[in-house]
C-alpha cells in the first residue's frame, strides 16, 4: 500500500470508519482506486459503516465557520453541487483536516469536460443529449458564481473540484438547511472511502445506505461475497456514453445499453411499418407518456415499445370515449392475432431504425461513433430476439 492510502486508512480510523476485512488497492487497469475483499461476508452482512457525521453535505459545510462566512456573503443561497464543489477548491492539501483523504482523490478525471472534448449535441444519441447539454450548462454556471464567492480559486481548480463531486457524491436525503438552496433537492454526500467503491451494474455486491436510526452510512453484502474479489456497487442503470460523460469510463457488454425512440420518431417509424397513425392515436400515446426504449439485452423490445405499438393498433371504434383504457390497461392477456400484429410491425420498425442510425453512423464524427455503433448493435439483438421466437 501507498504511503498516502496508509495514512488515508490511518486517517479514517482515527475517525471512527469501520471496514474490517476490506482493503483499497490500485488494482491493474485504469479504474484508480478500488476496494478489495480480504475474508468471506454473508448477504446482509454490515461492511462499512461511518459515523453520518462524516458524510460531507451541503448542510455540513455550510455549519463550517469558513464557508458559512462566504455562503452569508452570496447574493442567492448556492445549491448543494455548488457547496460542496466550493469545498473542495478551497481545502487545501496541508492545510485542511481532509488533507489525508485530499491527498488520495484522483489528479484528473477522463471525462469528456475534464478533457476539454466538445460534443456537438446534435451528434449525440437522444439518450445522453440533454445529460450532456445540462452538464455543460451546469458546469458554466457554477464556475461563473464561484469565481465571483471565492476570487482565490479559478477555472481549471473548479473543474476538478465539480468533477470530485460528480463522479463521488451518492445519493441521499439530507434535512433542510436554510443557507442550502434546496429547490432542486438536497440528495447529495461525498463521503470518505465509500467513494472508493467502483461500479458493476449486475454482479454488484454491495447495497450503500444512511441508516439513520444508527446515526450511520452502511454498505451490506447484497449475498455471499467471496474473499479475494472487488467490492462493486452498482452507480445506476447507466449505458456506456452515460459513463463516459458523467464517470468517465465505459464497460464492455454493458447490460443497459439502450436505444431511445422519441414519440415523434415511433410515430414517423410506424408509418413507415403500414399503420395509419391518427392525431387521436397521438394524443394517447403523448397521455400515456411511456417512453420507448430499446435494451441490449436479449430479451427484445421493451414492455413500454410494444405497449405503445399496441395503442398505434387500435380502431377508431376502440378509441372513442375513452375505450381505449380499459384495453391498454386490461390485465387479460393480449390476443394472439394482435400479438402476431405487433410482432410484426416492431420487425419493421425496428429494422428501419437500425438502418437510419447506421446511416448516421457513417457521417458522424469519430469520437461519438463508438455511441451509434452500439446503438446499432443493440437494434441487432433486438431483431435477434425475433428469431429466437420464430
Ligand atoms: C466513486 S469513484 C470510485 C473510486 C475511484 N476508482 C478512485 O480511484 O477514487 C468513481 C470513479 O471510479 C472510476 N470507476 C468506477 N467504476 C469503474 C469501472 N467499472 N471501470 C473503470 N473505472 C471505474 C471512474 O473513474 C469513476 O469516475
Amino acid at each position: 500500500m501507498s504511503e498516502g492510502l496508509e495514512a488515508f486508512v490511518k486517517w479514517c480510523n482515527s475517525r471512527g470508519y469501520k471496514f474490517n476485512g476490506l482493503e483499497i488497492v490500485r488494482p491493474p487497469g485504469d479504474c484508480g482506486h478500488g476496494i478489495f475483499v480480504k475474508q468471506n461476508f454473508r448477504a446482509e452482512d454490515v461492511m462499512i459503516q461511518i459515523p453520518e457525521t462524516e458524510m460531507i453535505t451541503a448542510g455540513a459545510v455550510a455549519d463550517l465557520p469558513r464557508y458559512s462566512k462566504i455562503l452569508a456573503q452570496a447574493d442567492n443561497l448556492l445549491t448543494p453541487m455548488e457547496i460542496l464543489t466550493m469545498f473542495f477548491c478551497l481545502e487545501e492539501i496541508g492545510e485542511s483536516p481532509w488533507t489525508p483523504y485530499l491527498r488520495v482523490l484522483p489528479k484528473s478525471f477522463d471525462t469528456p469536460s475534464y478533457q476539454k472534448r466538445d460534443f456537438d449535441p446534435k451528434t449525440l444519441p437522444l439518450s445522453v443529449r440533454s445529460y450532456w447539454e445540462n452538464q455543460k450548462k451546469e458546469i458554466h454556471s457554477i464556475t461563473n458564481k464561484l469565481i465571483k464567492l471565492c476570487p482565490e480559486v479559478d477555472s481549471e481548480r473548479i473543474l476538478w473540484a465539480w468533477h470530485v463531486v460528480n463522479t463521488r457524491c451518492i445519493f441521499v436525503e439530507n434535512s433542510e438547511h436554510e443557507m442550502v438552496d434546496n429547490t432542486d433537492g438536497d440528495t447529495i454526500a461525498v463521503i470518505p472511502f465509500v467513494d472508493m467503491l467502483n461500479h458493476q451494474p449486475t454482479s454488484f455486491q454491495g447495497i450503500a445506505k444512511h441508516e439513520r436510526v444508527n446515526g450511520t452510512y452502511v454498505v451490506r453484502a447484497t449475498r455471499t461475497v467471496v474473499e479475494g474479489s472487488e467490492l462493486f456497487v452498482c452507480y445506476g442503470p447507466h449505458e456506456n456514453a452515460r459513463l463516459l460523460i458523467e464517470y468517465g469510463f465505459t464497460l464492455k457488454n454493458n447490460p443497459y445499453g439502450k436505444v431511445f425512440i422519441p414519440h415523434d420518431v415511433l410515430f414517423t417509424l410506424a408509418r413507415i411499418a403500414g399503420i395509419q397513425v391518427t392525431r387521436e392515436h397521438e394524443r394517447i400515446i403523448q397521455e400515456i407518456n411511456l417512453p420507448s426504449h430499446l435494451y441490449a439485452t436479449d430479451e427484445g423490445p421493451s414492455w413500454a415499445l410494444r405497449n405503445n405499438i399496441r395503442v398505434l393498433l387500435l380502431d377508431h371504434e376502440q378509441m372513442k370515449d375513452a375505450k381505449w383504457k380499459a384495453i391498454i390497461y386490461s390485465h387479460d392477456p393480449i390476443e394472439d392475432e394482435v400479438d402476431e400484429l405487433i410482432e410484426d410491425k416492431l420487425k419493421i420498425i425496428i429494422r428501419e431504425l437500425r438502418d437510419g442510425i447506421a446511416a448516421k453512423t457513417q457521417k458522424i464524427s469519430d469520437d461519438v461513433k463508438w455511441m451509434w455503433e452500439e446503438q446499432v448493435l443493440i437494434c441487432d439483438t433486438a431483431l435477434k430476439s425475433f428469431e429466437q421466437d420464430e
